[in-house]
């Protein structure tokens, strides 16, 4: 492409203007491979890879055991949010690492009973360390319709059924799934920055934990330049991922204080009232483009937080630099979230809150404000729902198509090519006018039904 043909990023972001992902579009490339050749395999943090750039959100809607485990079994990862006591947030972590299924499931294991008075004895047991392929052989050779999940202790953890195999066998293969040092799943955790969150910390840690966030939305304070250089000399062989910064200064503080990784966004996030409320923040493309284009010279990979709505937001945060995209909303509604689903006029739908919503700090991050002298509660998020996505199995392989197909429109074979194509600013792109952001959306229907696979 000529280079005189749209912008370079260097020069979009740089004239005083706040974007987001829809006010910018990119301009094609050139194709000379399969989109299925497209390598999407990138790293959290410094020394955590992934083989999809997909993470989800430390948050009570979203992150739990049932979503760490799917999200690892895909080649992404959860983080799994601090909103509970230390002791619960770690076990959430040691249930995902216990097990190689992508599934936790819902059966109550626990019971006042014991278990014989109401459940046969089973024929045989699963090992806790059988992926999929390994348990669904076992019940198929057996004949099984079920067989329990025994852990290395002998502790019966899950049950396996002939009817979740049926259900992972109607989903996209797995790919390669996100393993740690130990060949367990990689999970990582949320912390804090008080005092207490130091117990929290060594609890993940003990428990495994391969990466921990530091959560707050505005990272660049001395409480949390305190917490990093206290985790980094604590648990040096821990990845640190610190955040949320927006901006370059805010970045190189917490690079200089040692974090492995950063998180980007501030009130970009569809539950968020941030900017609403503090007057402070910044569009989610500028914020990425900026912070990521510091970041790399100190290899400190960056995750684009908050305001994916779809596979083509995903494609725009990764040729802005960023290594992962961090998602809420876009998974809060799958099966795999925490709650149950519940119909608002005929739609099934789950809930869905900011980690600053009123309703979420009275839960469990009460303690952040109770030891303030300041108790004066103010939001920063609401609580909303969102309609049932199904399994997070099934949607995010076929998000991944999705993204793939974008990038080899760019002519990007890789997010290690795309992040070439940005600094050498052979990729261009343009502010897309009001007008022209209709034009790209569906217009001029009377009806239509969108269905995306
Ligand atoms: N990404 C975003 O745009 C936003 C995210 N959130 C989410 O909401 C949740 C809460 O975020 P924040 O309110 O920023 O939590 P936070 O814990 O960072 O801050 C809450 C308040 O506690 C203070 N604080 C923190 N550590 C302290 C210490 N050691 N001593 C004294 N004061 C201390 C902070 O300065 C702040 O006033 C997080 O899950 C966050 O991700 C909230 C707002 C915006
Ligand atoms: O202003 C805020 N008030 C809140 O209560 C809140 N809770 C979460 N977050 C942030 O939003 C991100 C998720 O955003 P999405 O739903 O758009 O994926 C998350 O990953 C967070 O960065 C909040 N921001
Ligand atoms: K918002």
């Amino acid at each position: 492409m000529a280079a005189d043909d749209g912008f370079s990023a260097a020069r979009l972001f740089s004239q005083g203007v706040s974007y987001t992902y829809d006010d910018v579009i990119f301009l094609p490339g050139f194709i000379d491979f399969p989109a299925d050749a497209v390598d999407l395999s990138t790293r959290l943090s410094r020394r955590v890879p992934l083989s999809i750039p997909c993470v989800a959100s430390p948050m009570d809607t979203v992150s739990e055991a049932a979503m760490a485990a799917a999200m690892a079994s895909l080649g992404g990862v959860a983080v799994v949010h601090s909103n509970t006591e230390p002791r619960a947030q770690a076990s959430i972590v040691r249930a995902a690492k216990s097990r190689r299924l992508p599934f936790v499931s819902s059966v109550p294991i626990f019971s006042p009973a014991p278990v014989s008075e109401y459940m046969r004895p089973a024929p045989r047991s699963a090992s806790a360390s059988f992926d999929f392929e390994q348990a669904a052989a076992l019940l198929a050779d057996e004949g099984l319709d079920y067989a329990p999940l025994v852990s290395e202790e002998g502790e019966v953890i899950d049950l396996i059924t002939s009817k979740d195999v049926e259900r992972i066998r109607s989903y996209p293969k797995l790919g390669k799934p996100s393993l740690g040092a130990d060949g367990k799943f990689v999970v990582a955790a949320s912390i804090g920055t008080r005092e207490d969150d130091k117990r929290r910390l060594e609890q993940l840690i003990q428990a495994g934990a391969n990466a921990i966030v530091i959560d707050s939305s505005q990272g660049n304070s001395t409480y949390q330049l305190d917490m990093i250089k206290y985790a980094k000399k604590t648990f040096p062989e821990v990845d640190l991922i610190g955040g949320n910064v927006v901006t370059i200064g805010q970045a190189q503080n917490l690079i200089a204080a040692g974090v492995d990784g950063l998180r980007v966004g501030m009130g970009s996030g569809s539950i968020c009232t941030t900017q609403e409320v503090c007057a402070v923040g910044r569009g989610q493309a500028t914020a990425v483009y900026k912070v990521a284009s510091y970041a790399k010279d100190h290899n400190v990979p960056v995750i684009a937080d908050g305001g994916i709505s779809y596979s083509g937001h995903i494609v725009k945060a990764l040729s802005l630099g960023a290594s992962t995209v961090m998602m809420g909303s876009f998974l809060a509604g799958s099966h795999e979230a925490p709650g149950a689903y519940e119909y608002k006029d005929g739609h099934r739908v789950k809930k869905y809150r900011g980690m600053g919503s009123l309703e979420a700090m009275t839960k469990g991050s009460d303690a952040r404000y109770l030891g303030d002298t300041l108790k004066l509660k103010v939001a920063q998020g609401v609580v909303g729902a969102v309609a049932d996505k199904g399994s997070v199995l099934r949607f995010i392989p076929y998000t991944m198509q999705a993204v793939k197909q974008g990038f080899q429109d760019l002519g990007a074979s890789s997010l290690q090519s795309a992040h070439d194509l940005l600094r050498a600013e052979t990729l261009r792109l343009e502010v897309r006018t009001g007008a022209a952001q209709v034009e790209g959306g569906i217009h001029g229907l009377v009806s239509y039904e969108k269905k995306s696979f």
